[in-house]
């Protein structure tokens, strides 16, 4: 393209071979980009995928979504947990659904998935798709849409969300440090894990906003309260968090946690941001957001303004929700979002 440019300048071509030249370029570029699509085998995600194969499937996840709510209100919580810690690792596939069984190692055993939850209430769903529309919705659509219902029920704003990506026929239990951050990584490598899945900083800012909701386990805050209390943790904030994890070393069994936003627990609002910048963040990676000046701004900027903060919040779950889908070759539908289809 540069050189056809460099060429018009110096009057070496006339306008009708560039426009032929271009014409050309154009269909080479569409031909590399059908050979890299079926070369790397990428799946193709669209709006309302189901439109004829299940005309009902995203009203039927609504649904249940919504049904679920109402008798646990956390599972909007976890769906969007789920959402992260799937699509971040390698793929939205449903690879975190798997179970370990022949051969399979679950990626629910990984440290990096400790405290995730509902998982069963995900049956609850397909189960309702299979009724309606056997073999024809990927889990990893029911991950996606039930993360989506559950923003809205959490006061979040509501996505548009393509459909058709395929399931997993492996786990990747191995690979999952190499994909999801970790509670105390540096906010430079929490970045750079996030830019790798194309979601830059303000993204990035707006996604940990999903901590305005849910919980965490003691496990996981102690080494900023034992031996001696994190300085940049609110010193009365850090009375209270002892209070509720009372043991530097917690017992794994125990269920000790503390809520990730104590004002508005069960609303994806922009208080996360207030929290943070008054020193109450519960994670290290919650803190380092505002101690960064590659991020303070936009924290501050989402803390003045919640649909701001909705907005940015938006685009980025789009984003991890359409990484790297799997094409029907390398994925599969499940009939059951636990384990992989066994014909
Ligand atoms: C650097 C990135 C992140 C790290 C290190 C991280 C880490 C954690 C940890 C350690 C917990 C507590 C788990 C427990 O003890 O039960 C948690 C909870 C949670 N995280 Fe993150 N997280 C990150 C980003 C995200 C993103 C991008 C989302 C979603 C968009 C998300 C959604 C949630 C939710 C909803 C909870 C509450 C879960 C519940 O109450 O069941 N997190 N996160
Ligand atoms: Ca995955
Ligand atoms: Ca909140």
């Amino acid at each position: 393209m540069i050189v056809v440019i460099l060429a018009q300048r110096y009057k070496l071509i006339k306008h009708i071979e560039i426009m032929a030249i271009n014409k050309l370029l154009c269909n080479l570029s569409f031909i590399f980009l059908i050979s890299f699509h079926f070369h790397f085998g990428l799946g193709e995600i669209r709006l309302n995928y189901y439109s004829e194969s299940c005309p009902n499937a995203e009203e039927i996840v609504k649904e249940e979504v919504i049904r679920l709510y109402h008798k646990h209100g956390n599972t909007a919580v976890s769906w969007i947990r789920t959402l992260f810690h799937d699509c971040m690792v390698k793929s939205c596939d449903a690879s975190i659904l798997l179970e370990s069984i022949n051969g399979i190692q679950s990626e629910k055993i990984s440290t990096r998935n400790m405290g995730m939850r509902n998982f069963k209430y995900i049956n609850t769903i397909k189960d309702a798709l299979e009724r309606s529309c056997p073999m024809t919705v990927s889990c990893a659509d029911v991950v996606a849409l039930s993360a989506r219902d559950g923003v809205v029920l959490l006061g979040g704003p509501h996505i548009e969300m393509k459909t058709g990506r395929k399931d997993s026929k492996e786990s990747h239990l191995a690979e999952i440090d190499g994909f999801l951050p970790n509670h105390n990584d540096s906010i430079m490598f929490v970045l750079s894990r996030f830019q790798s899945v194309g979601i830059d900083v303000e993204g990035t800012v707006a996604l940990l906003g999903a901590h305005s909701v849910g919980r965490v386990h003691c496990a996981n805050i102690v080494d900023r309260l034992y031996p001696t209390v994190d300085p940049t943790l609110d010193a009365n904030y850090a009375e209270y968090l002892k209070g509720r994890c009372p043991h530097p070393q917690p017992d794994p069994k125990a269920v000790e946690y503390a809520r990730n936003d104590l004002k508005t627990p069960m609303t994806l609002d922009n208080n996360y941001y207030k929290n943070i910048m008054n020193n109450k963040g519960l994670l290290l990676v919650d803190q380092q957001l505002v101690s960064s000046p590659v991020t303070s701004s936009f924290v501050e900027n989402m803390a003045a303004d919640n649909d701001y903060f909705h907005e940015q919040f938006s685009k980025a779950l789009l984003t991890l929700s359409e990484n790297n889908p799997l094409s029907e070759a390398d994925g599969e539908v499940r009939r059951d979002c636990r384990f992989v289809n066994s014909d």
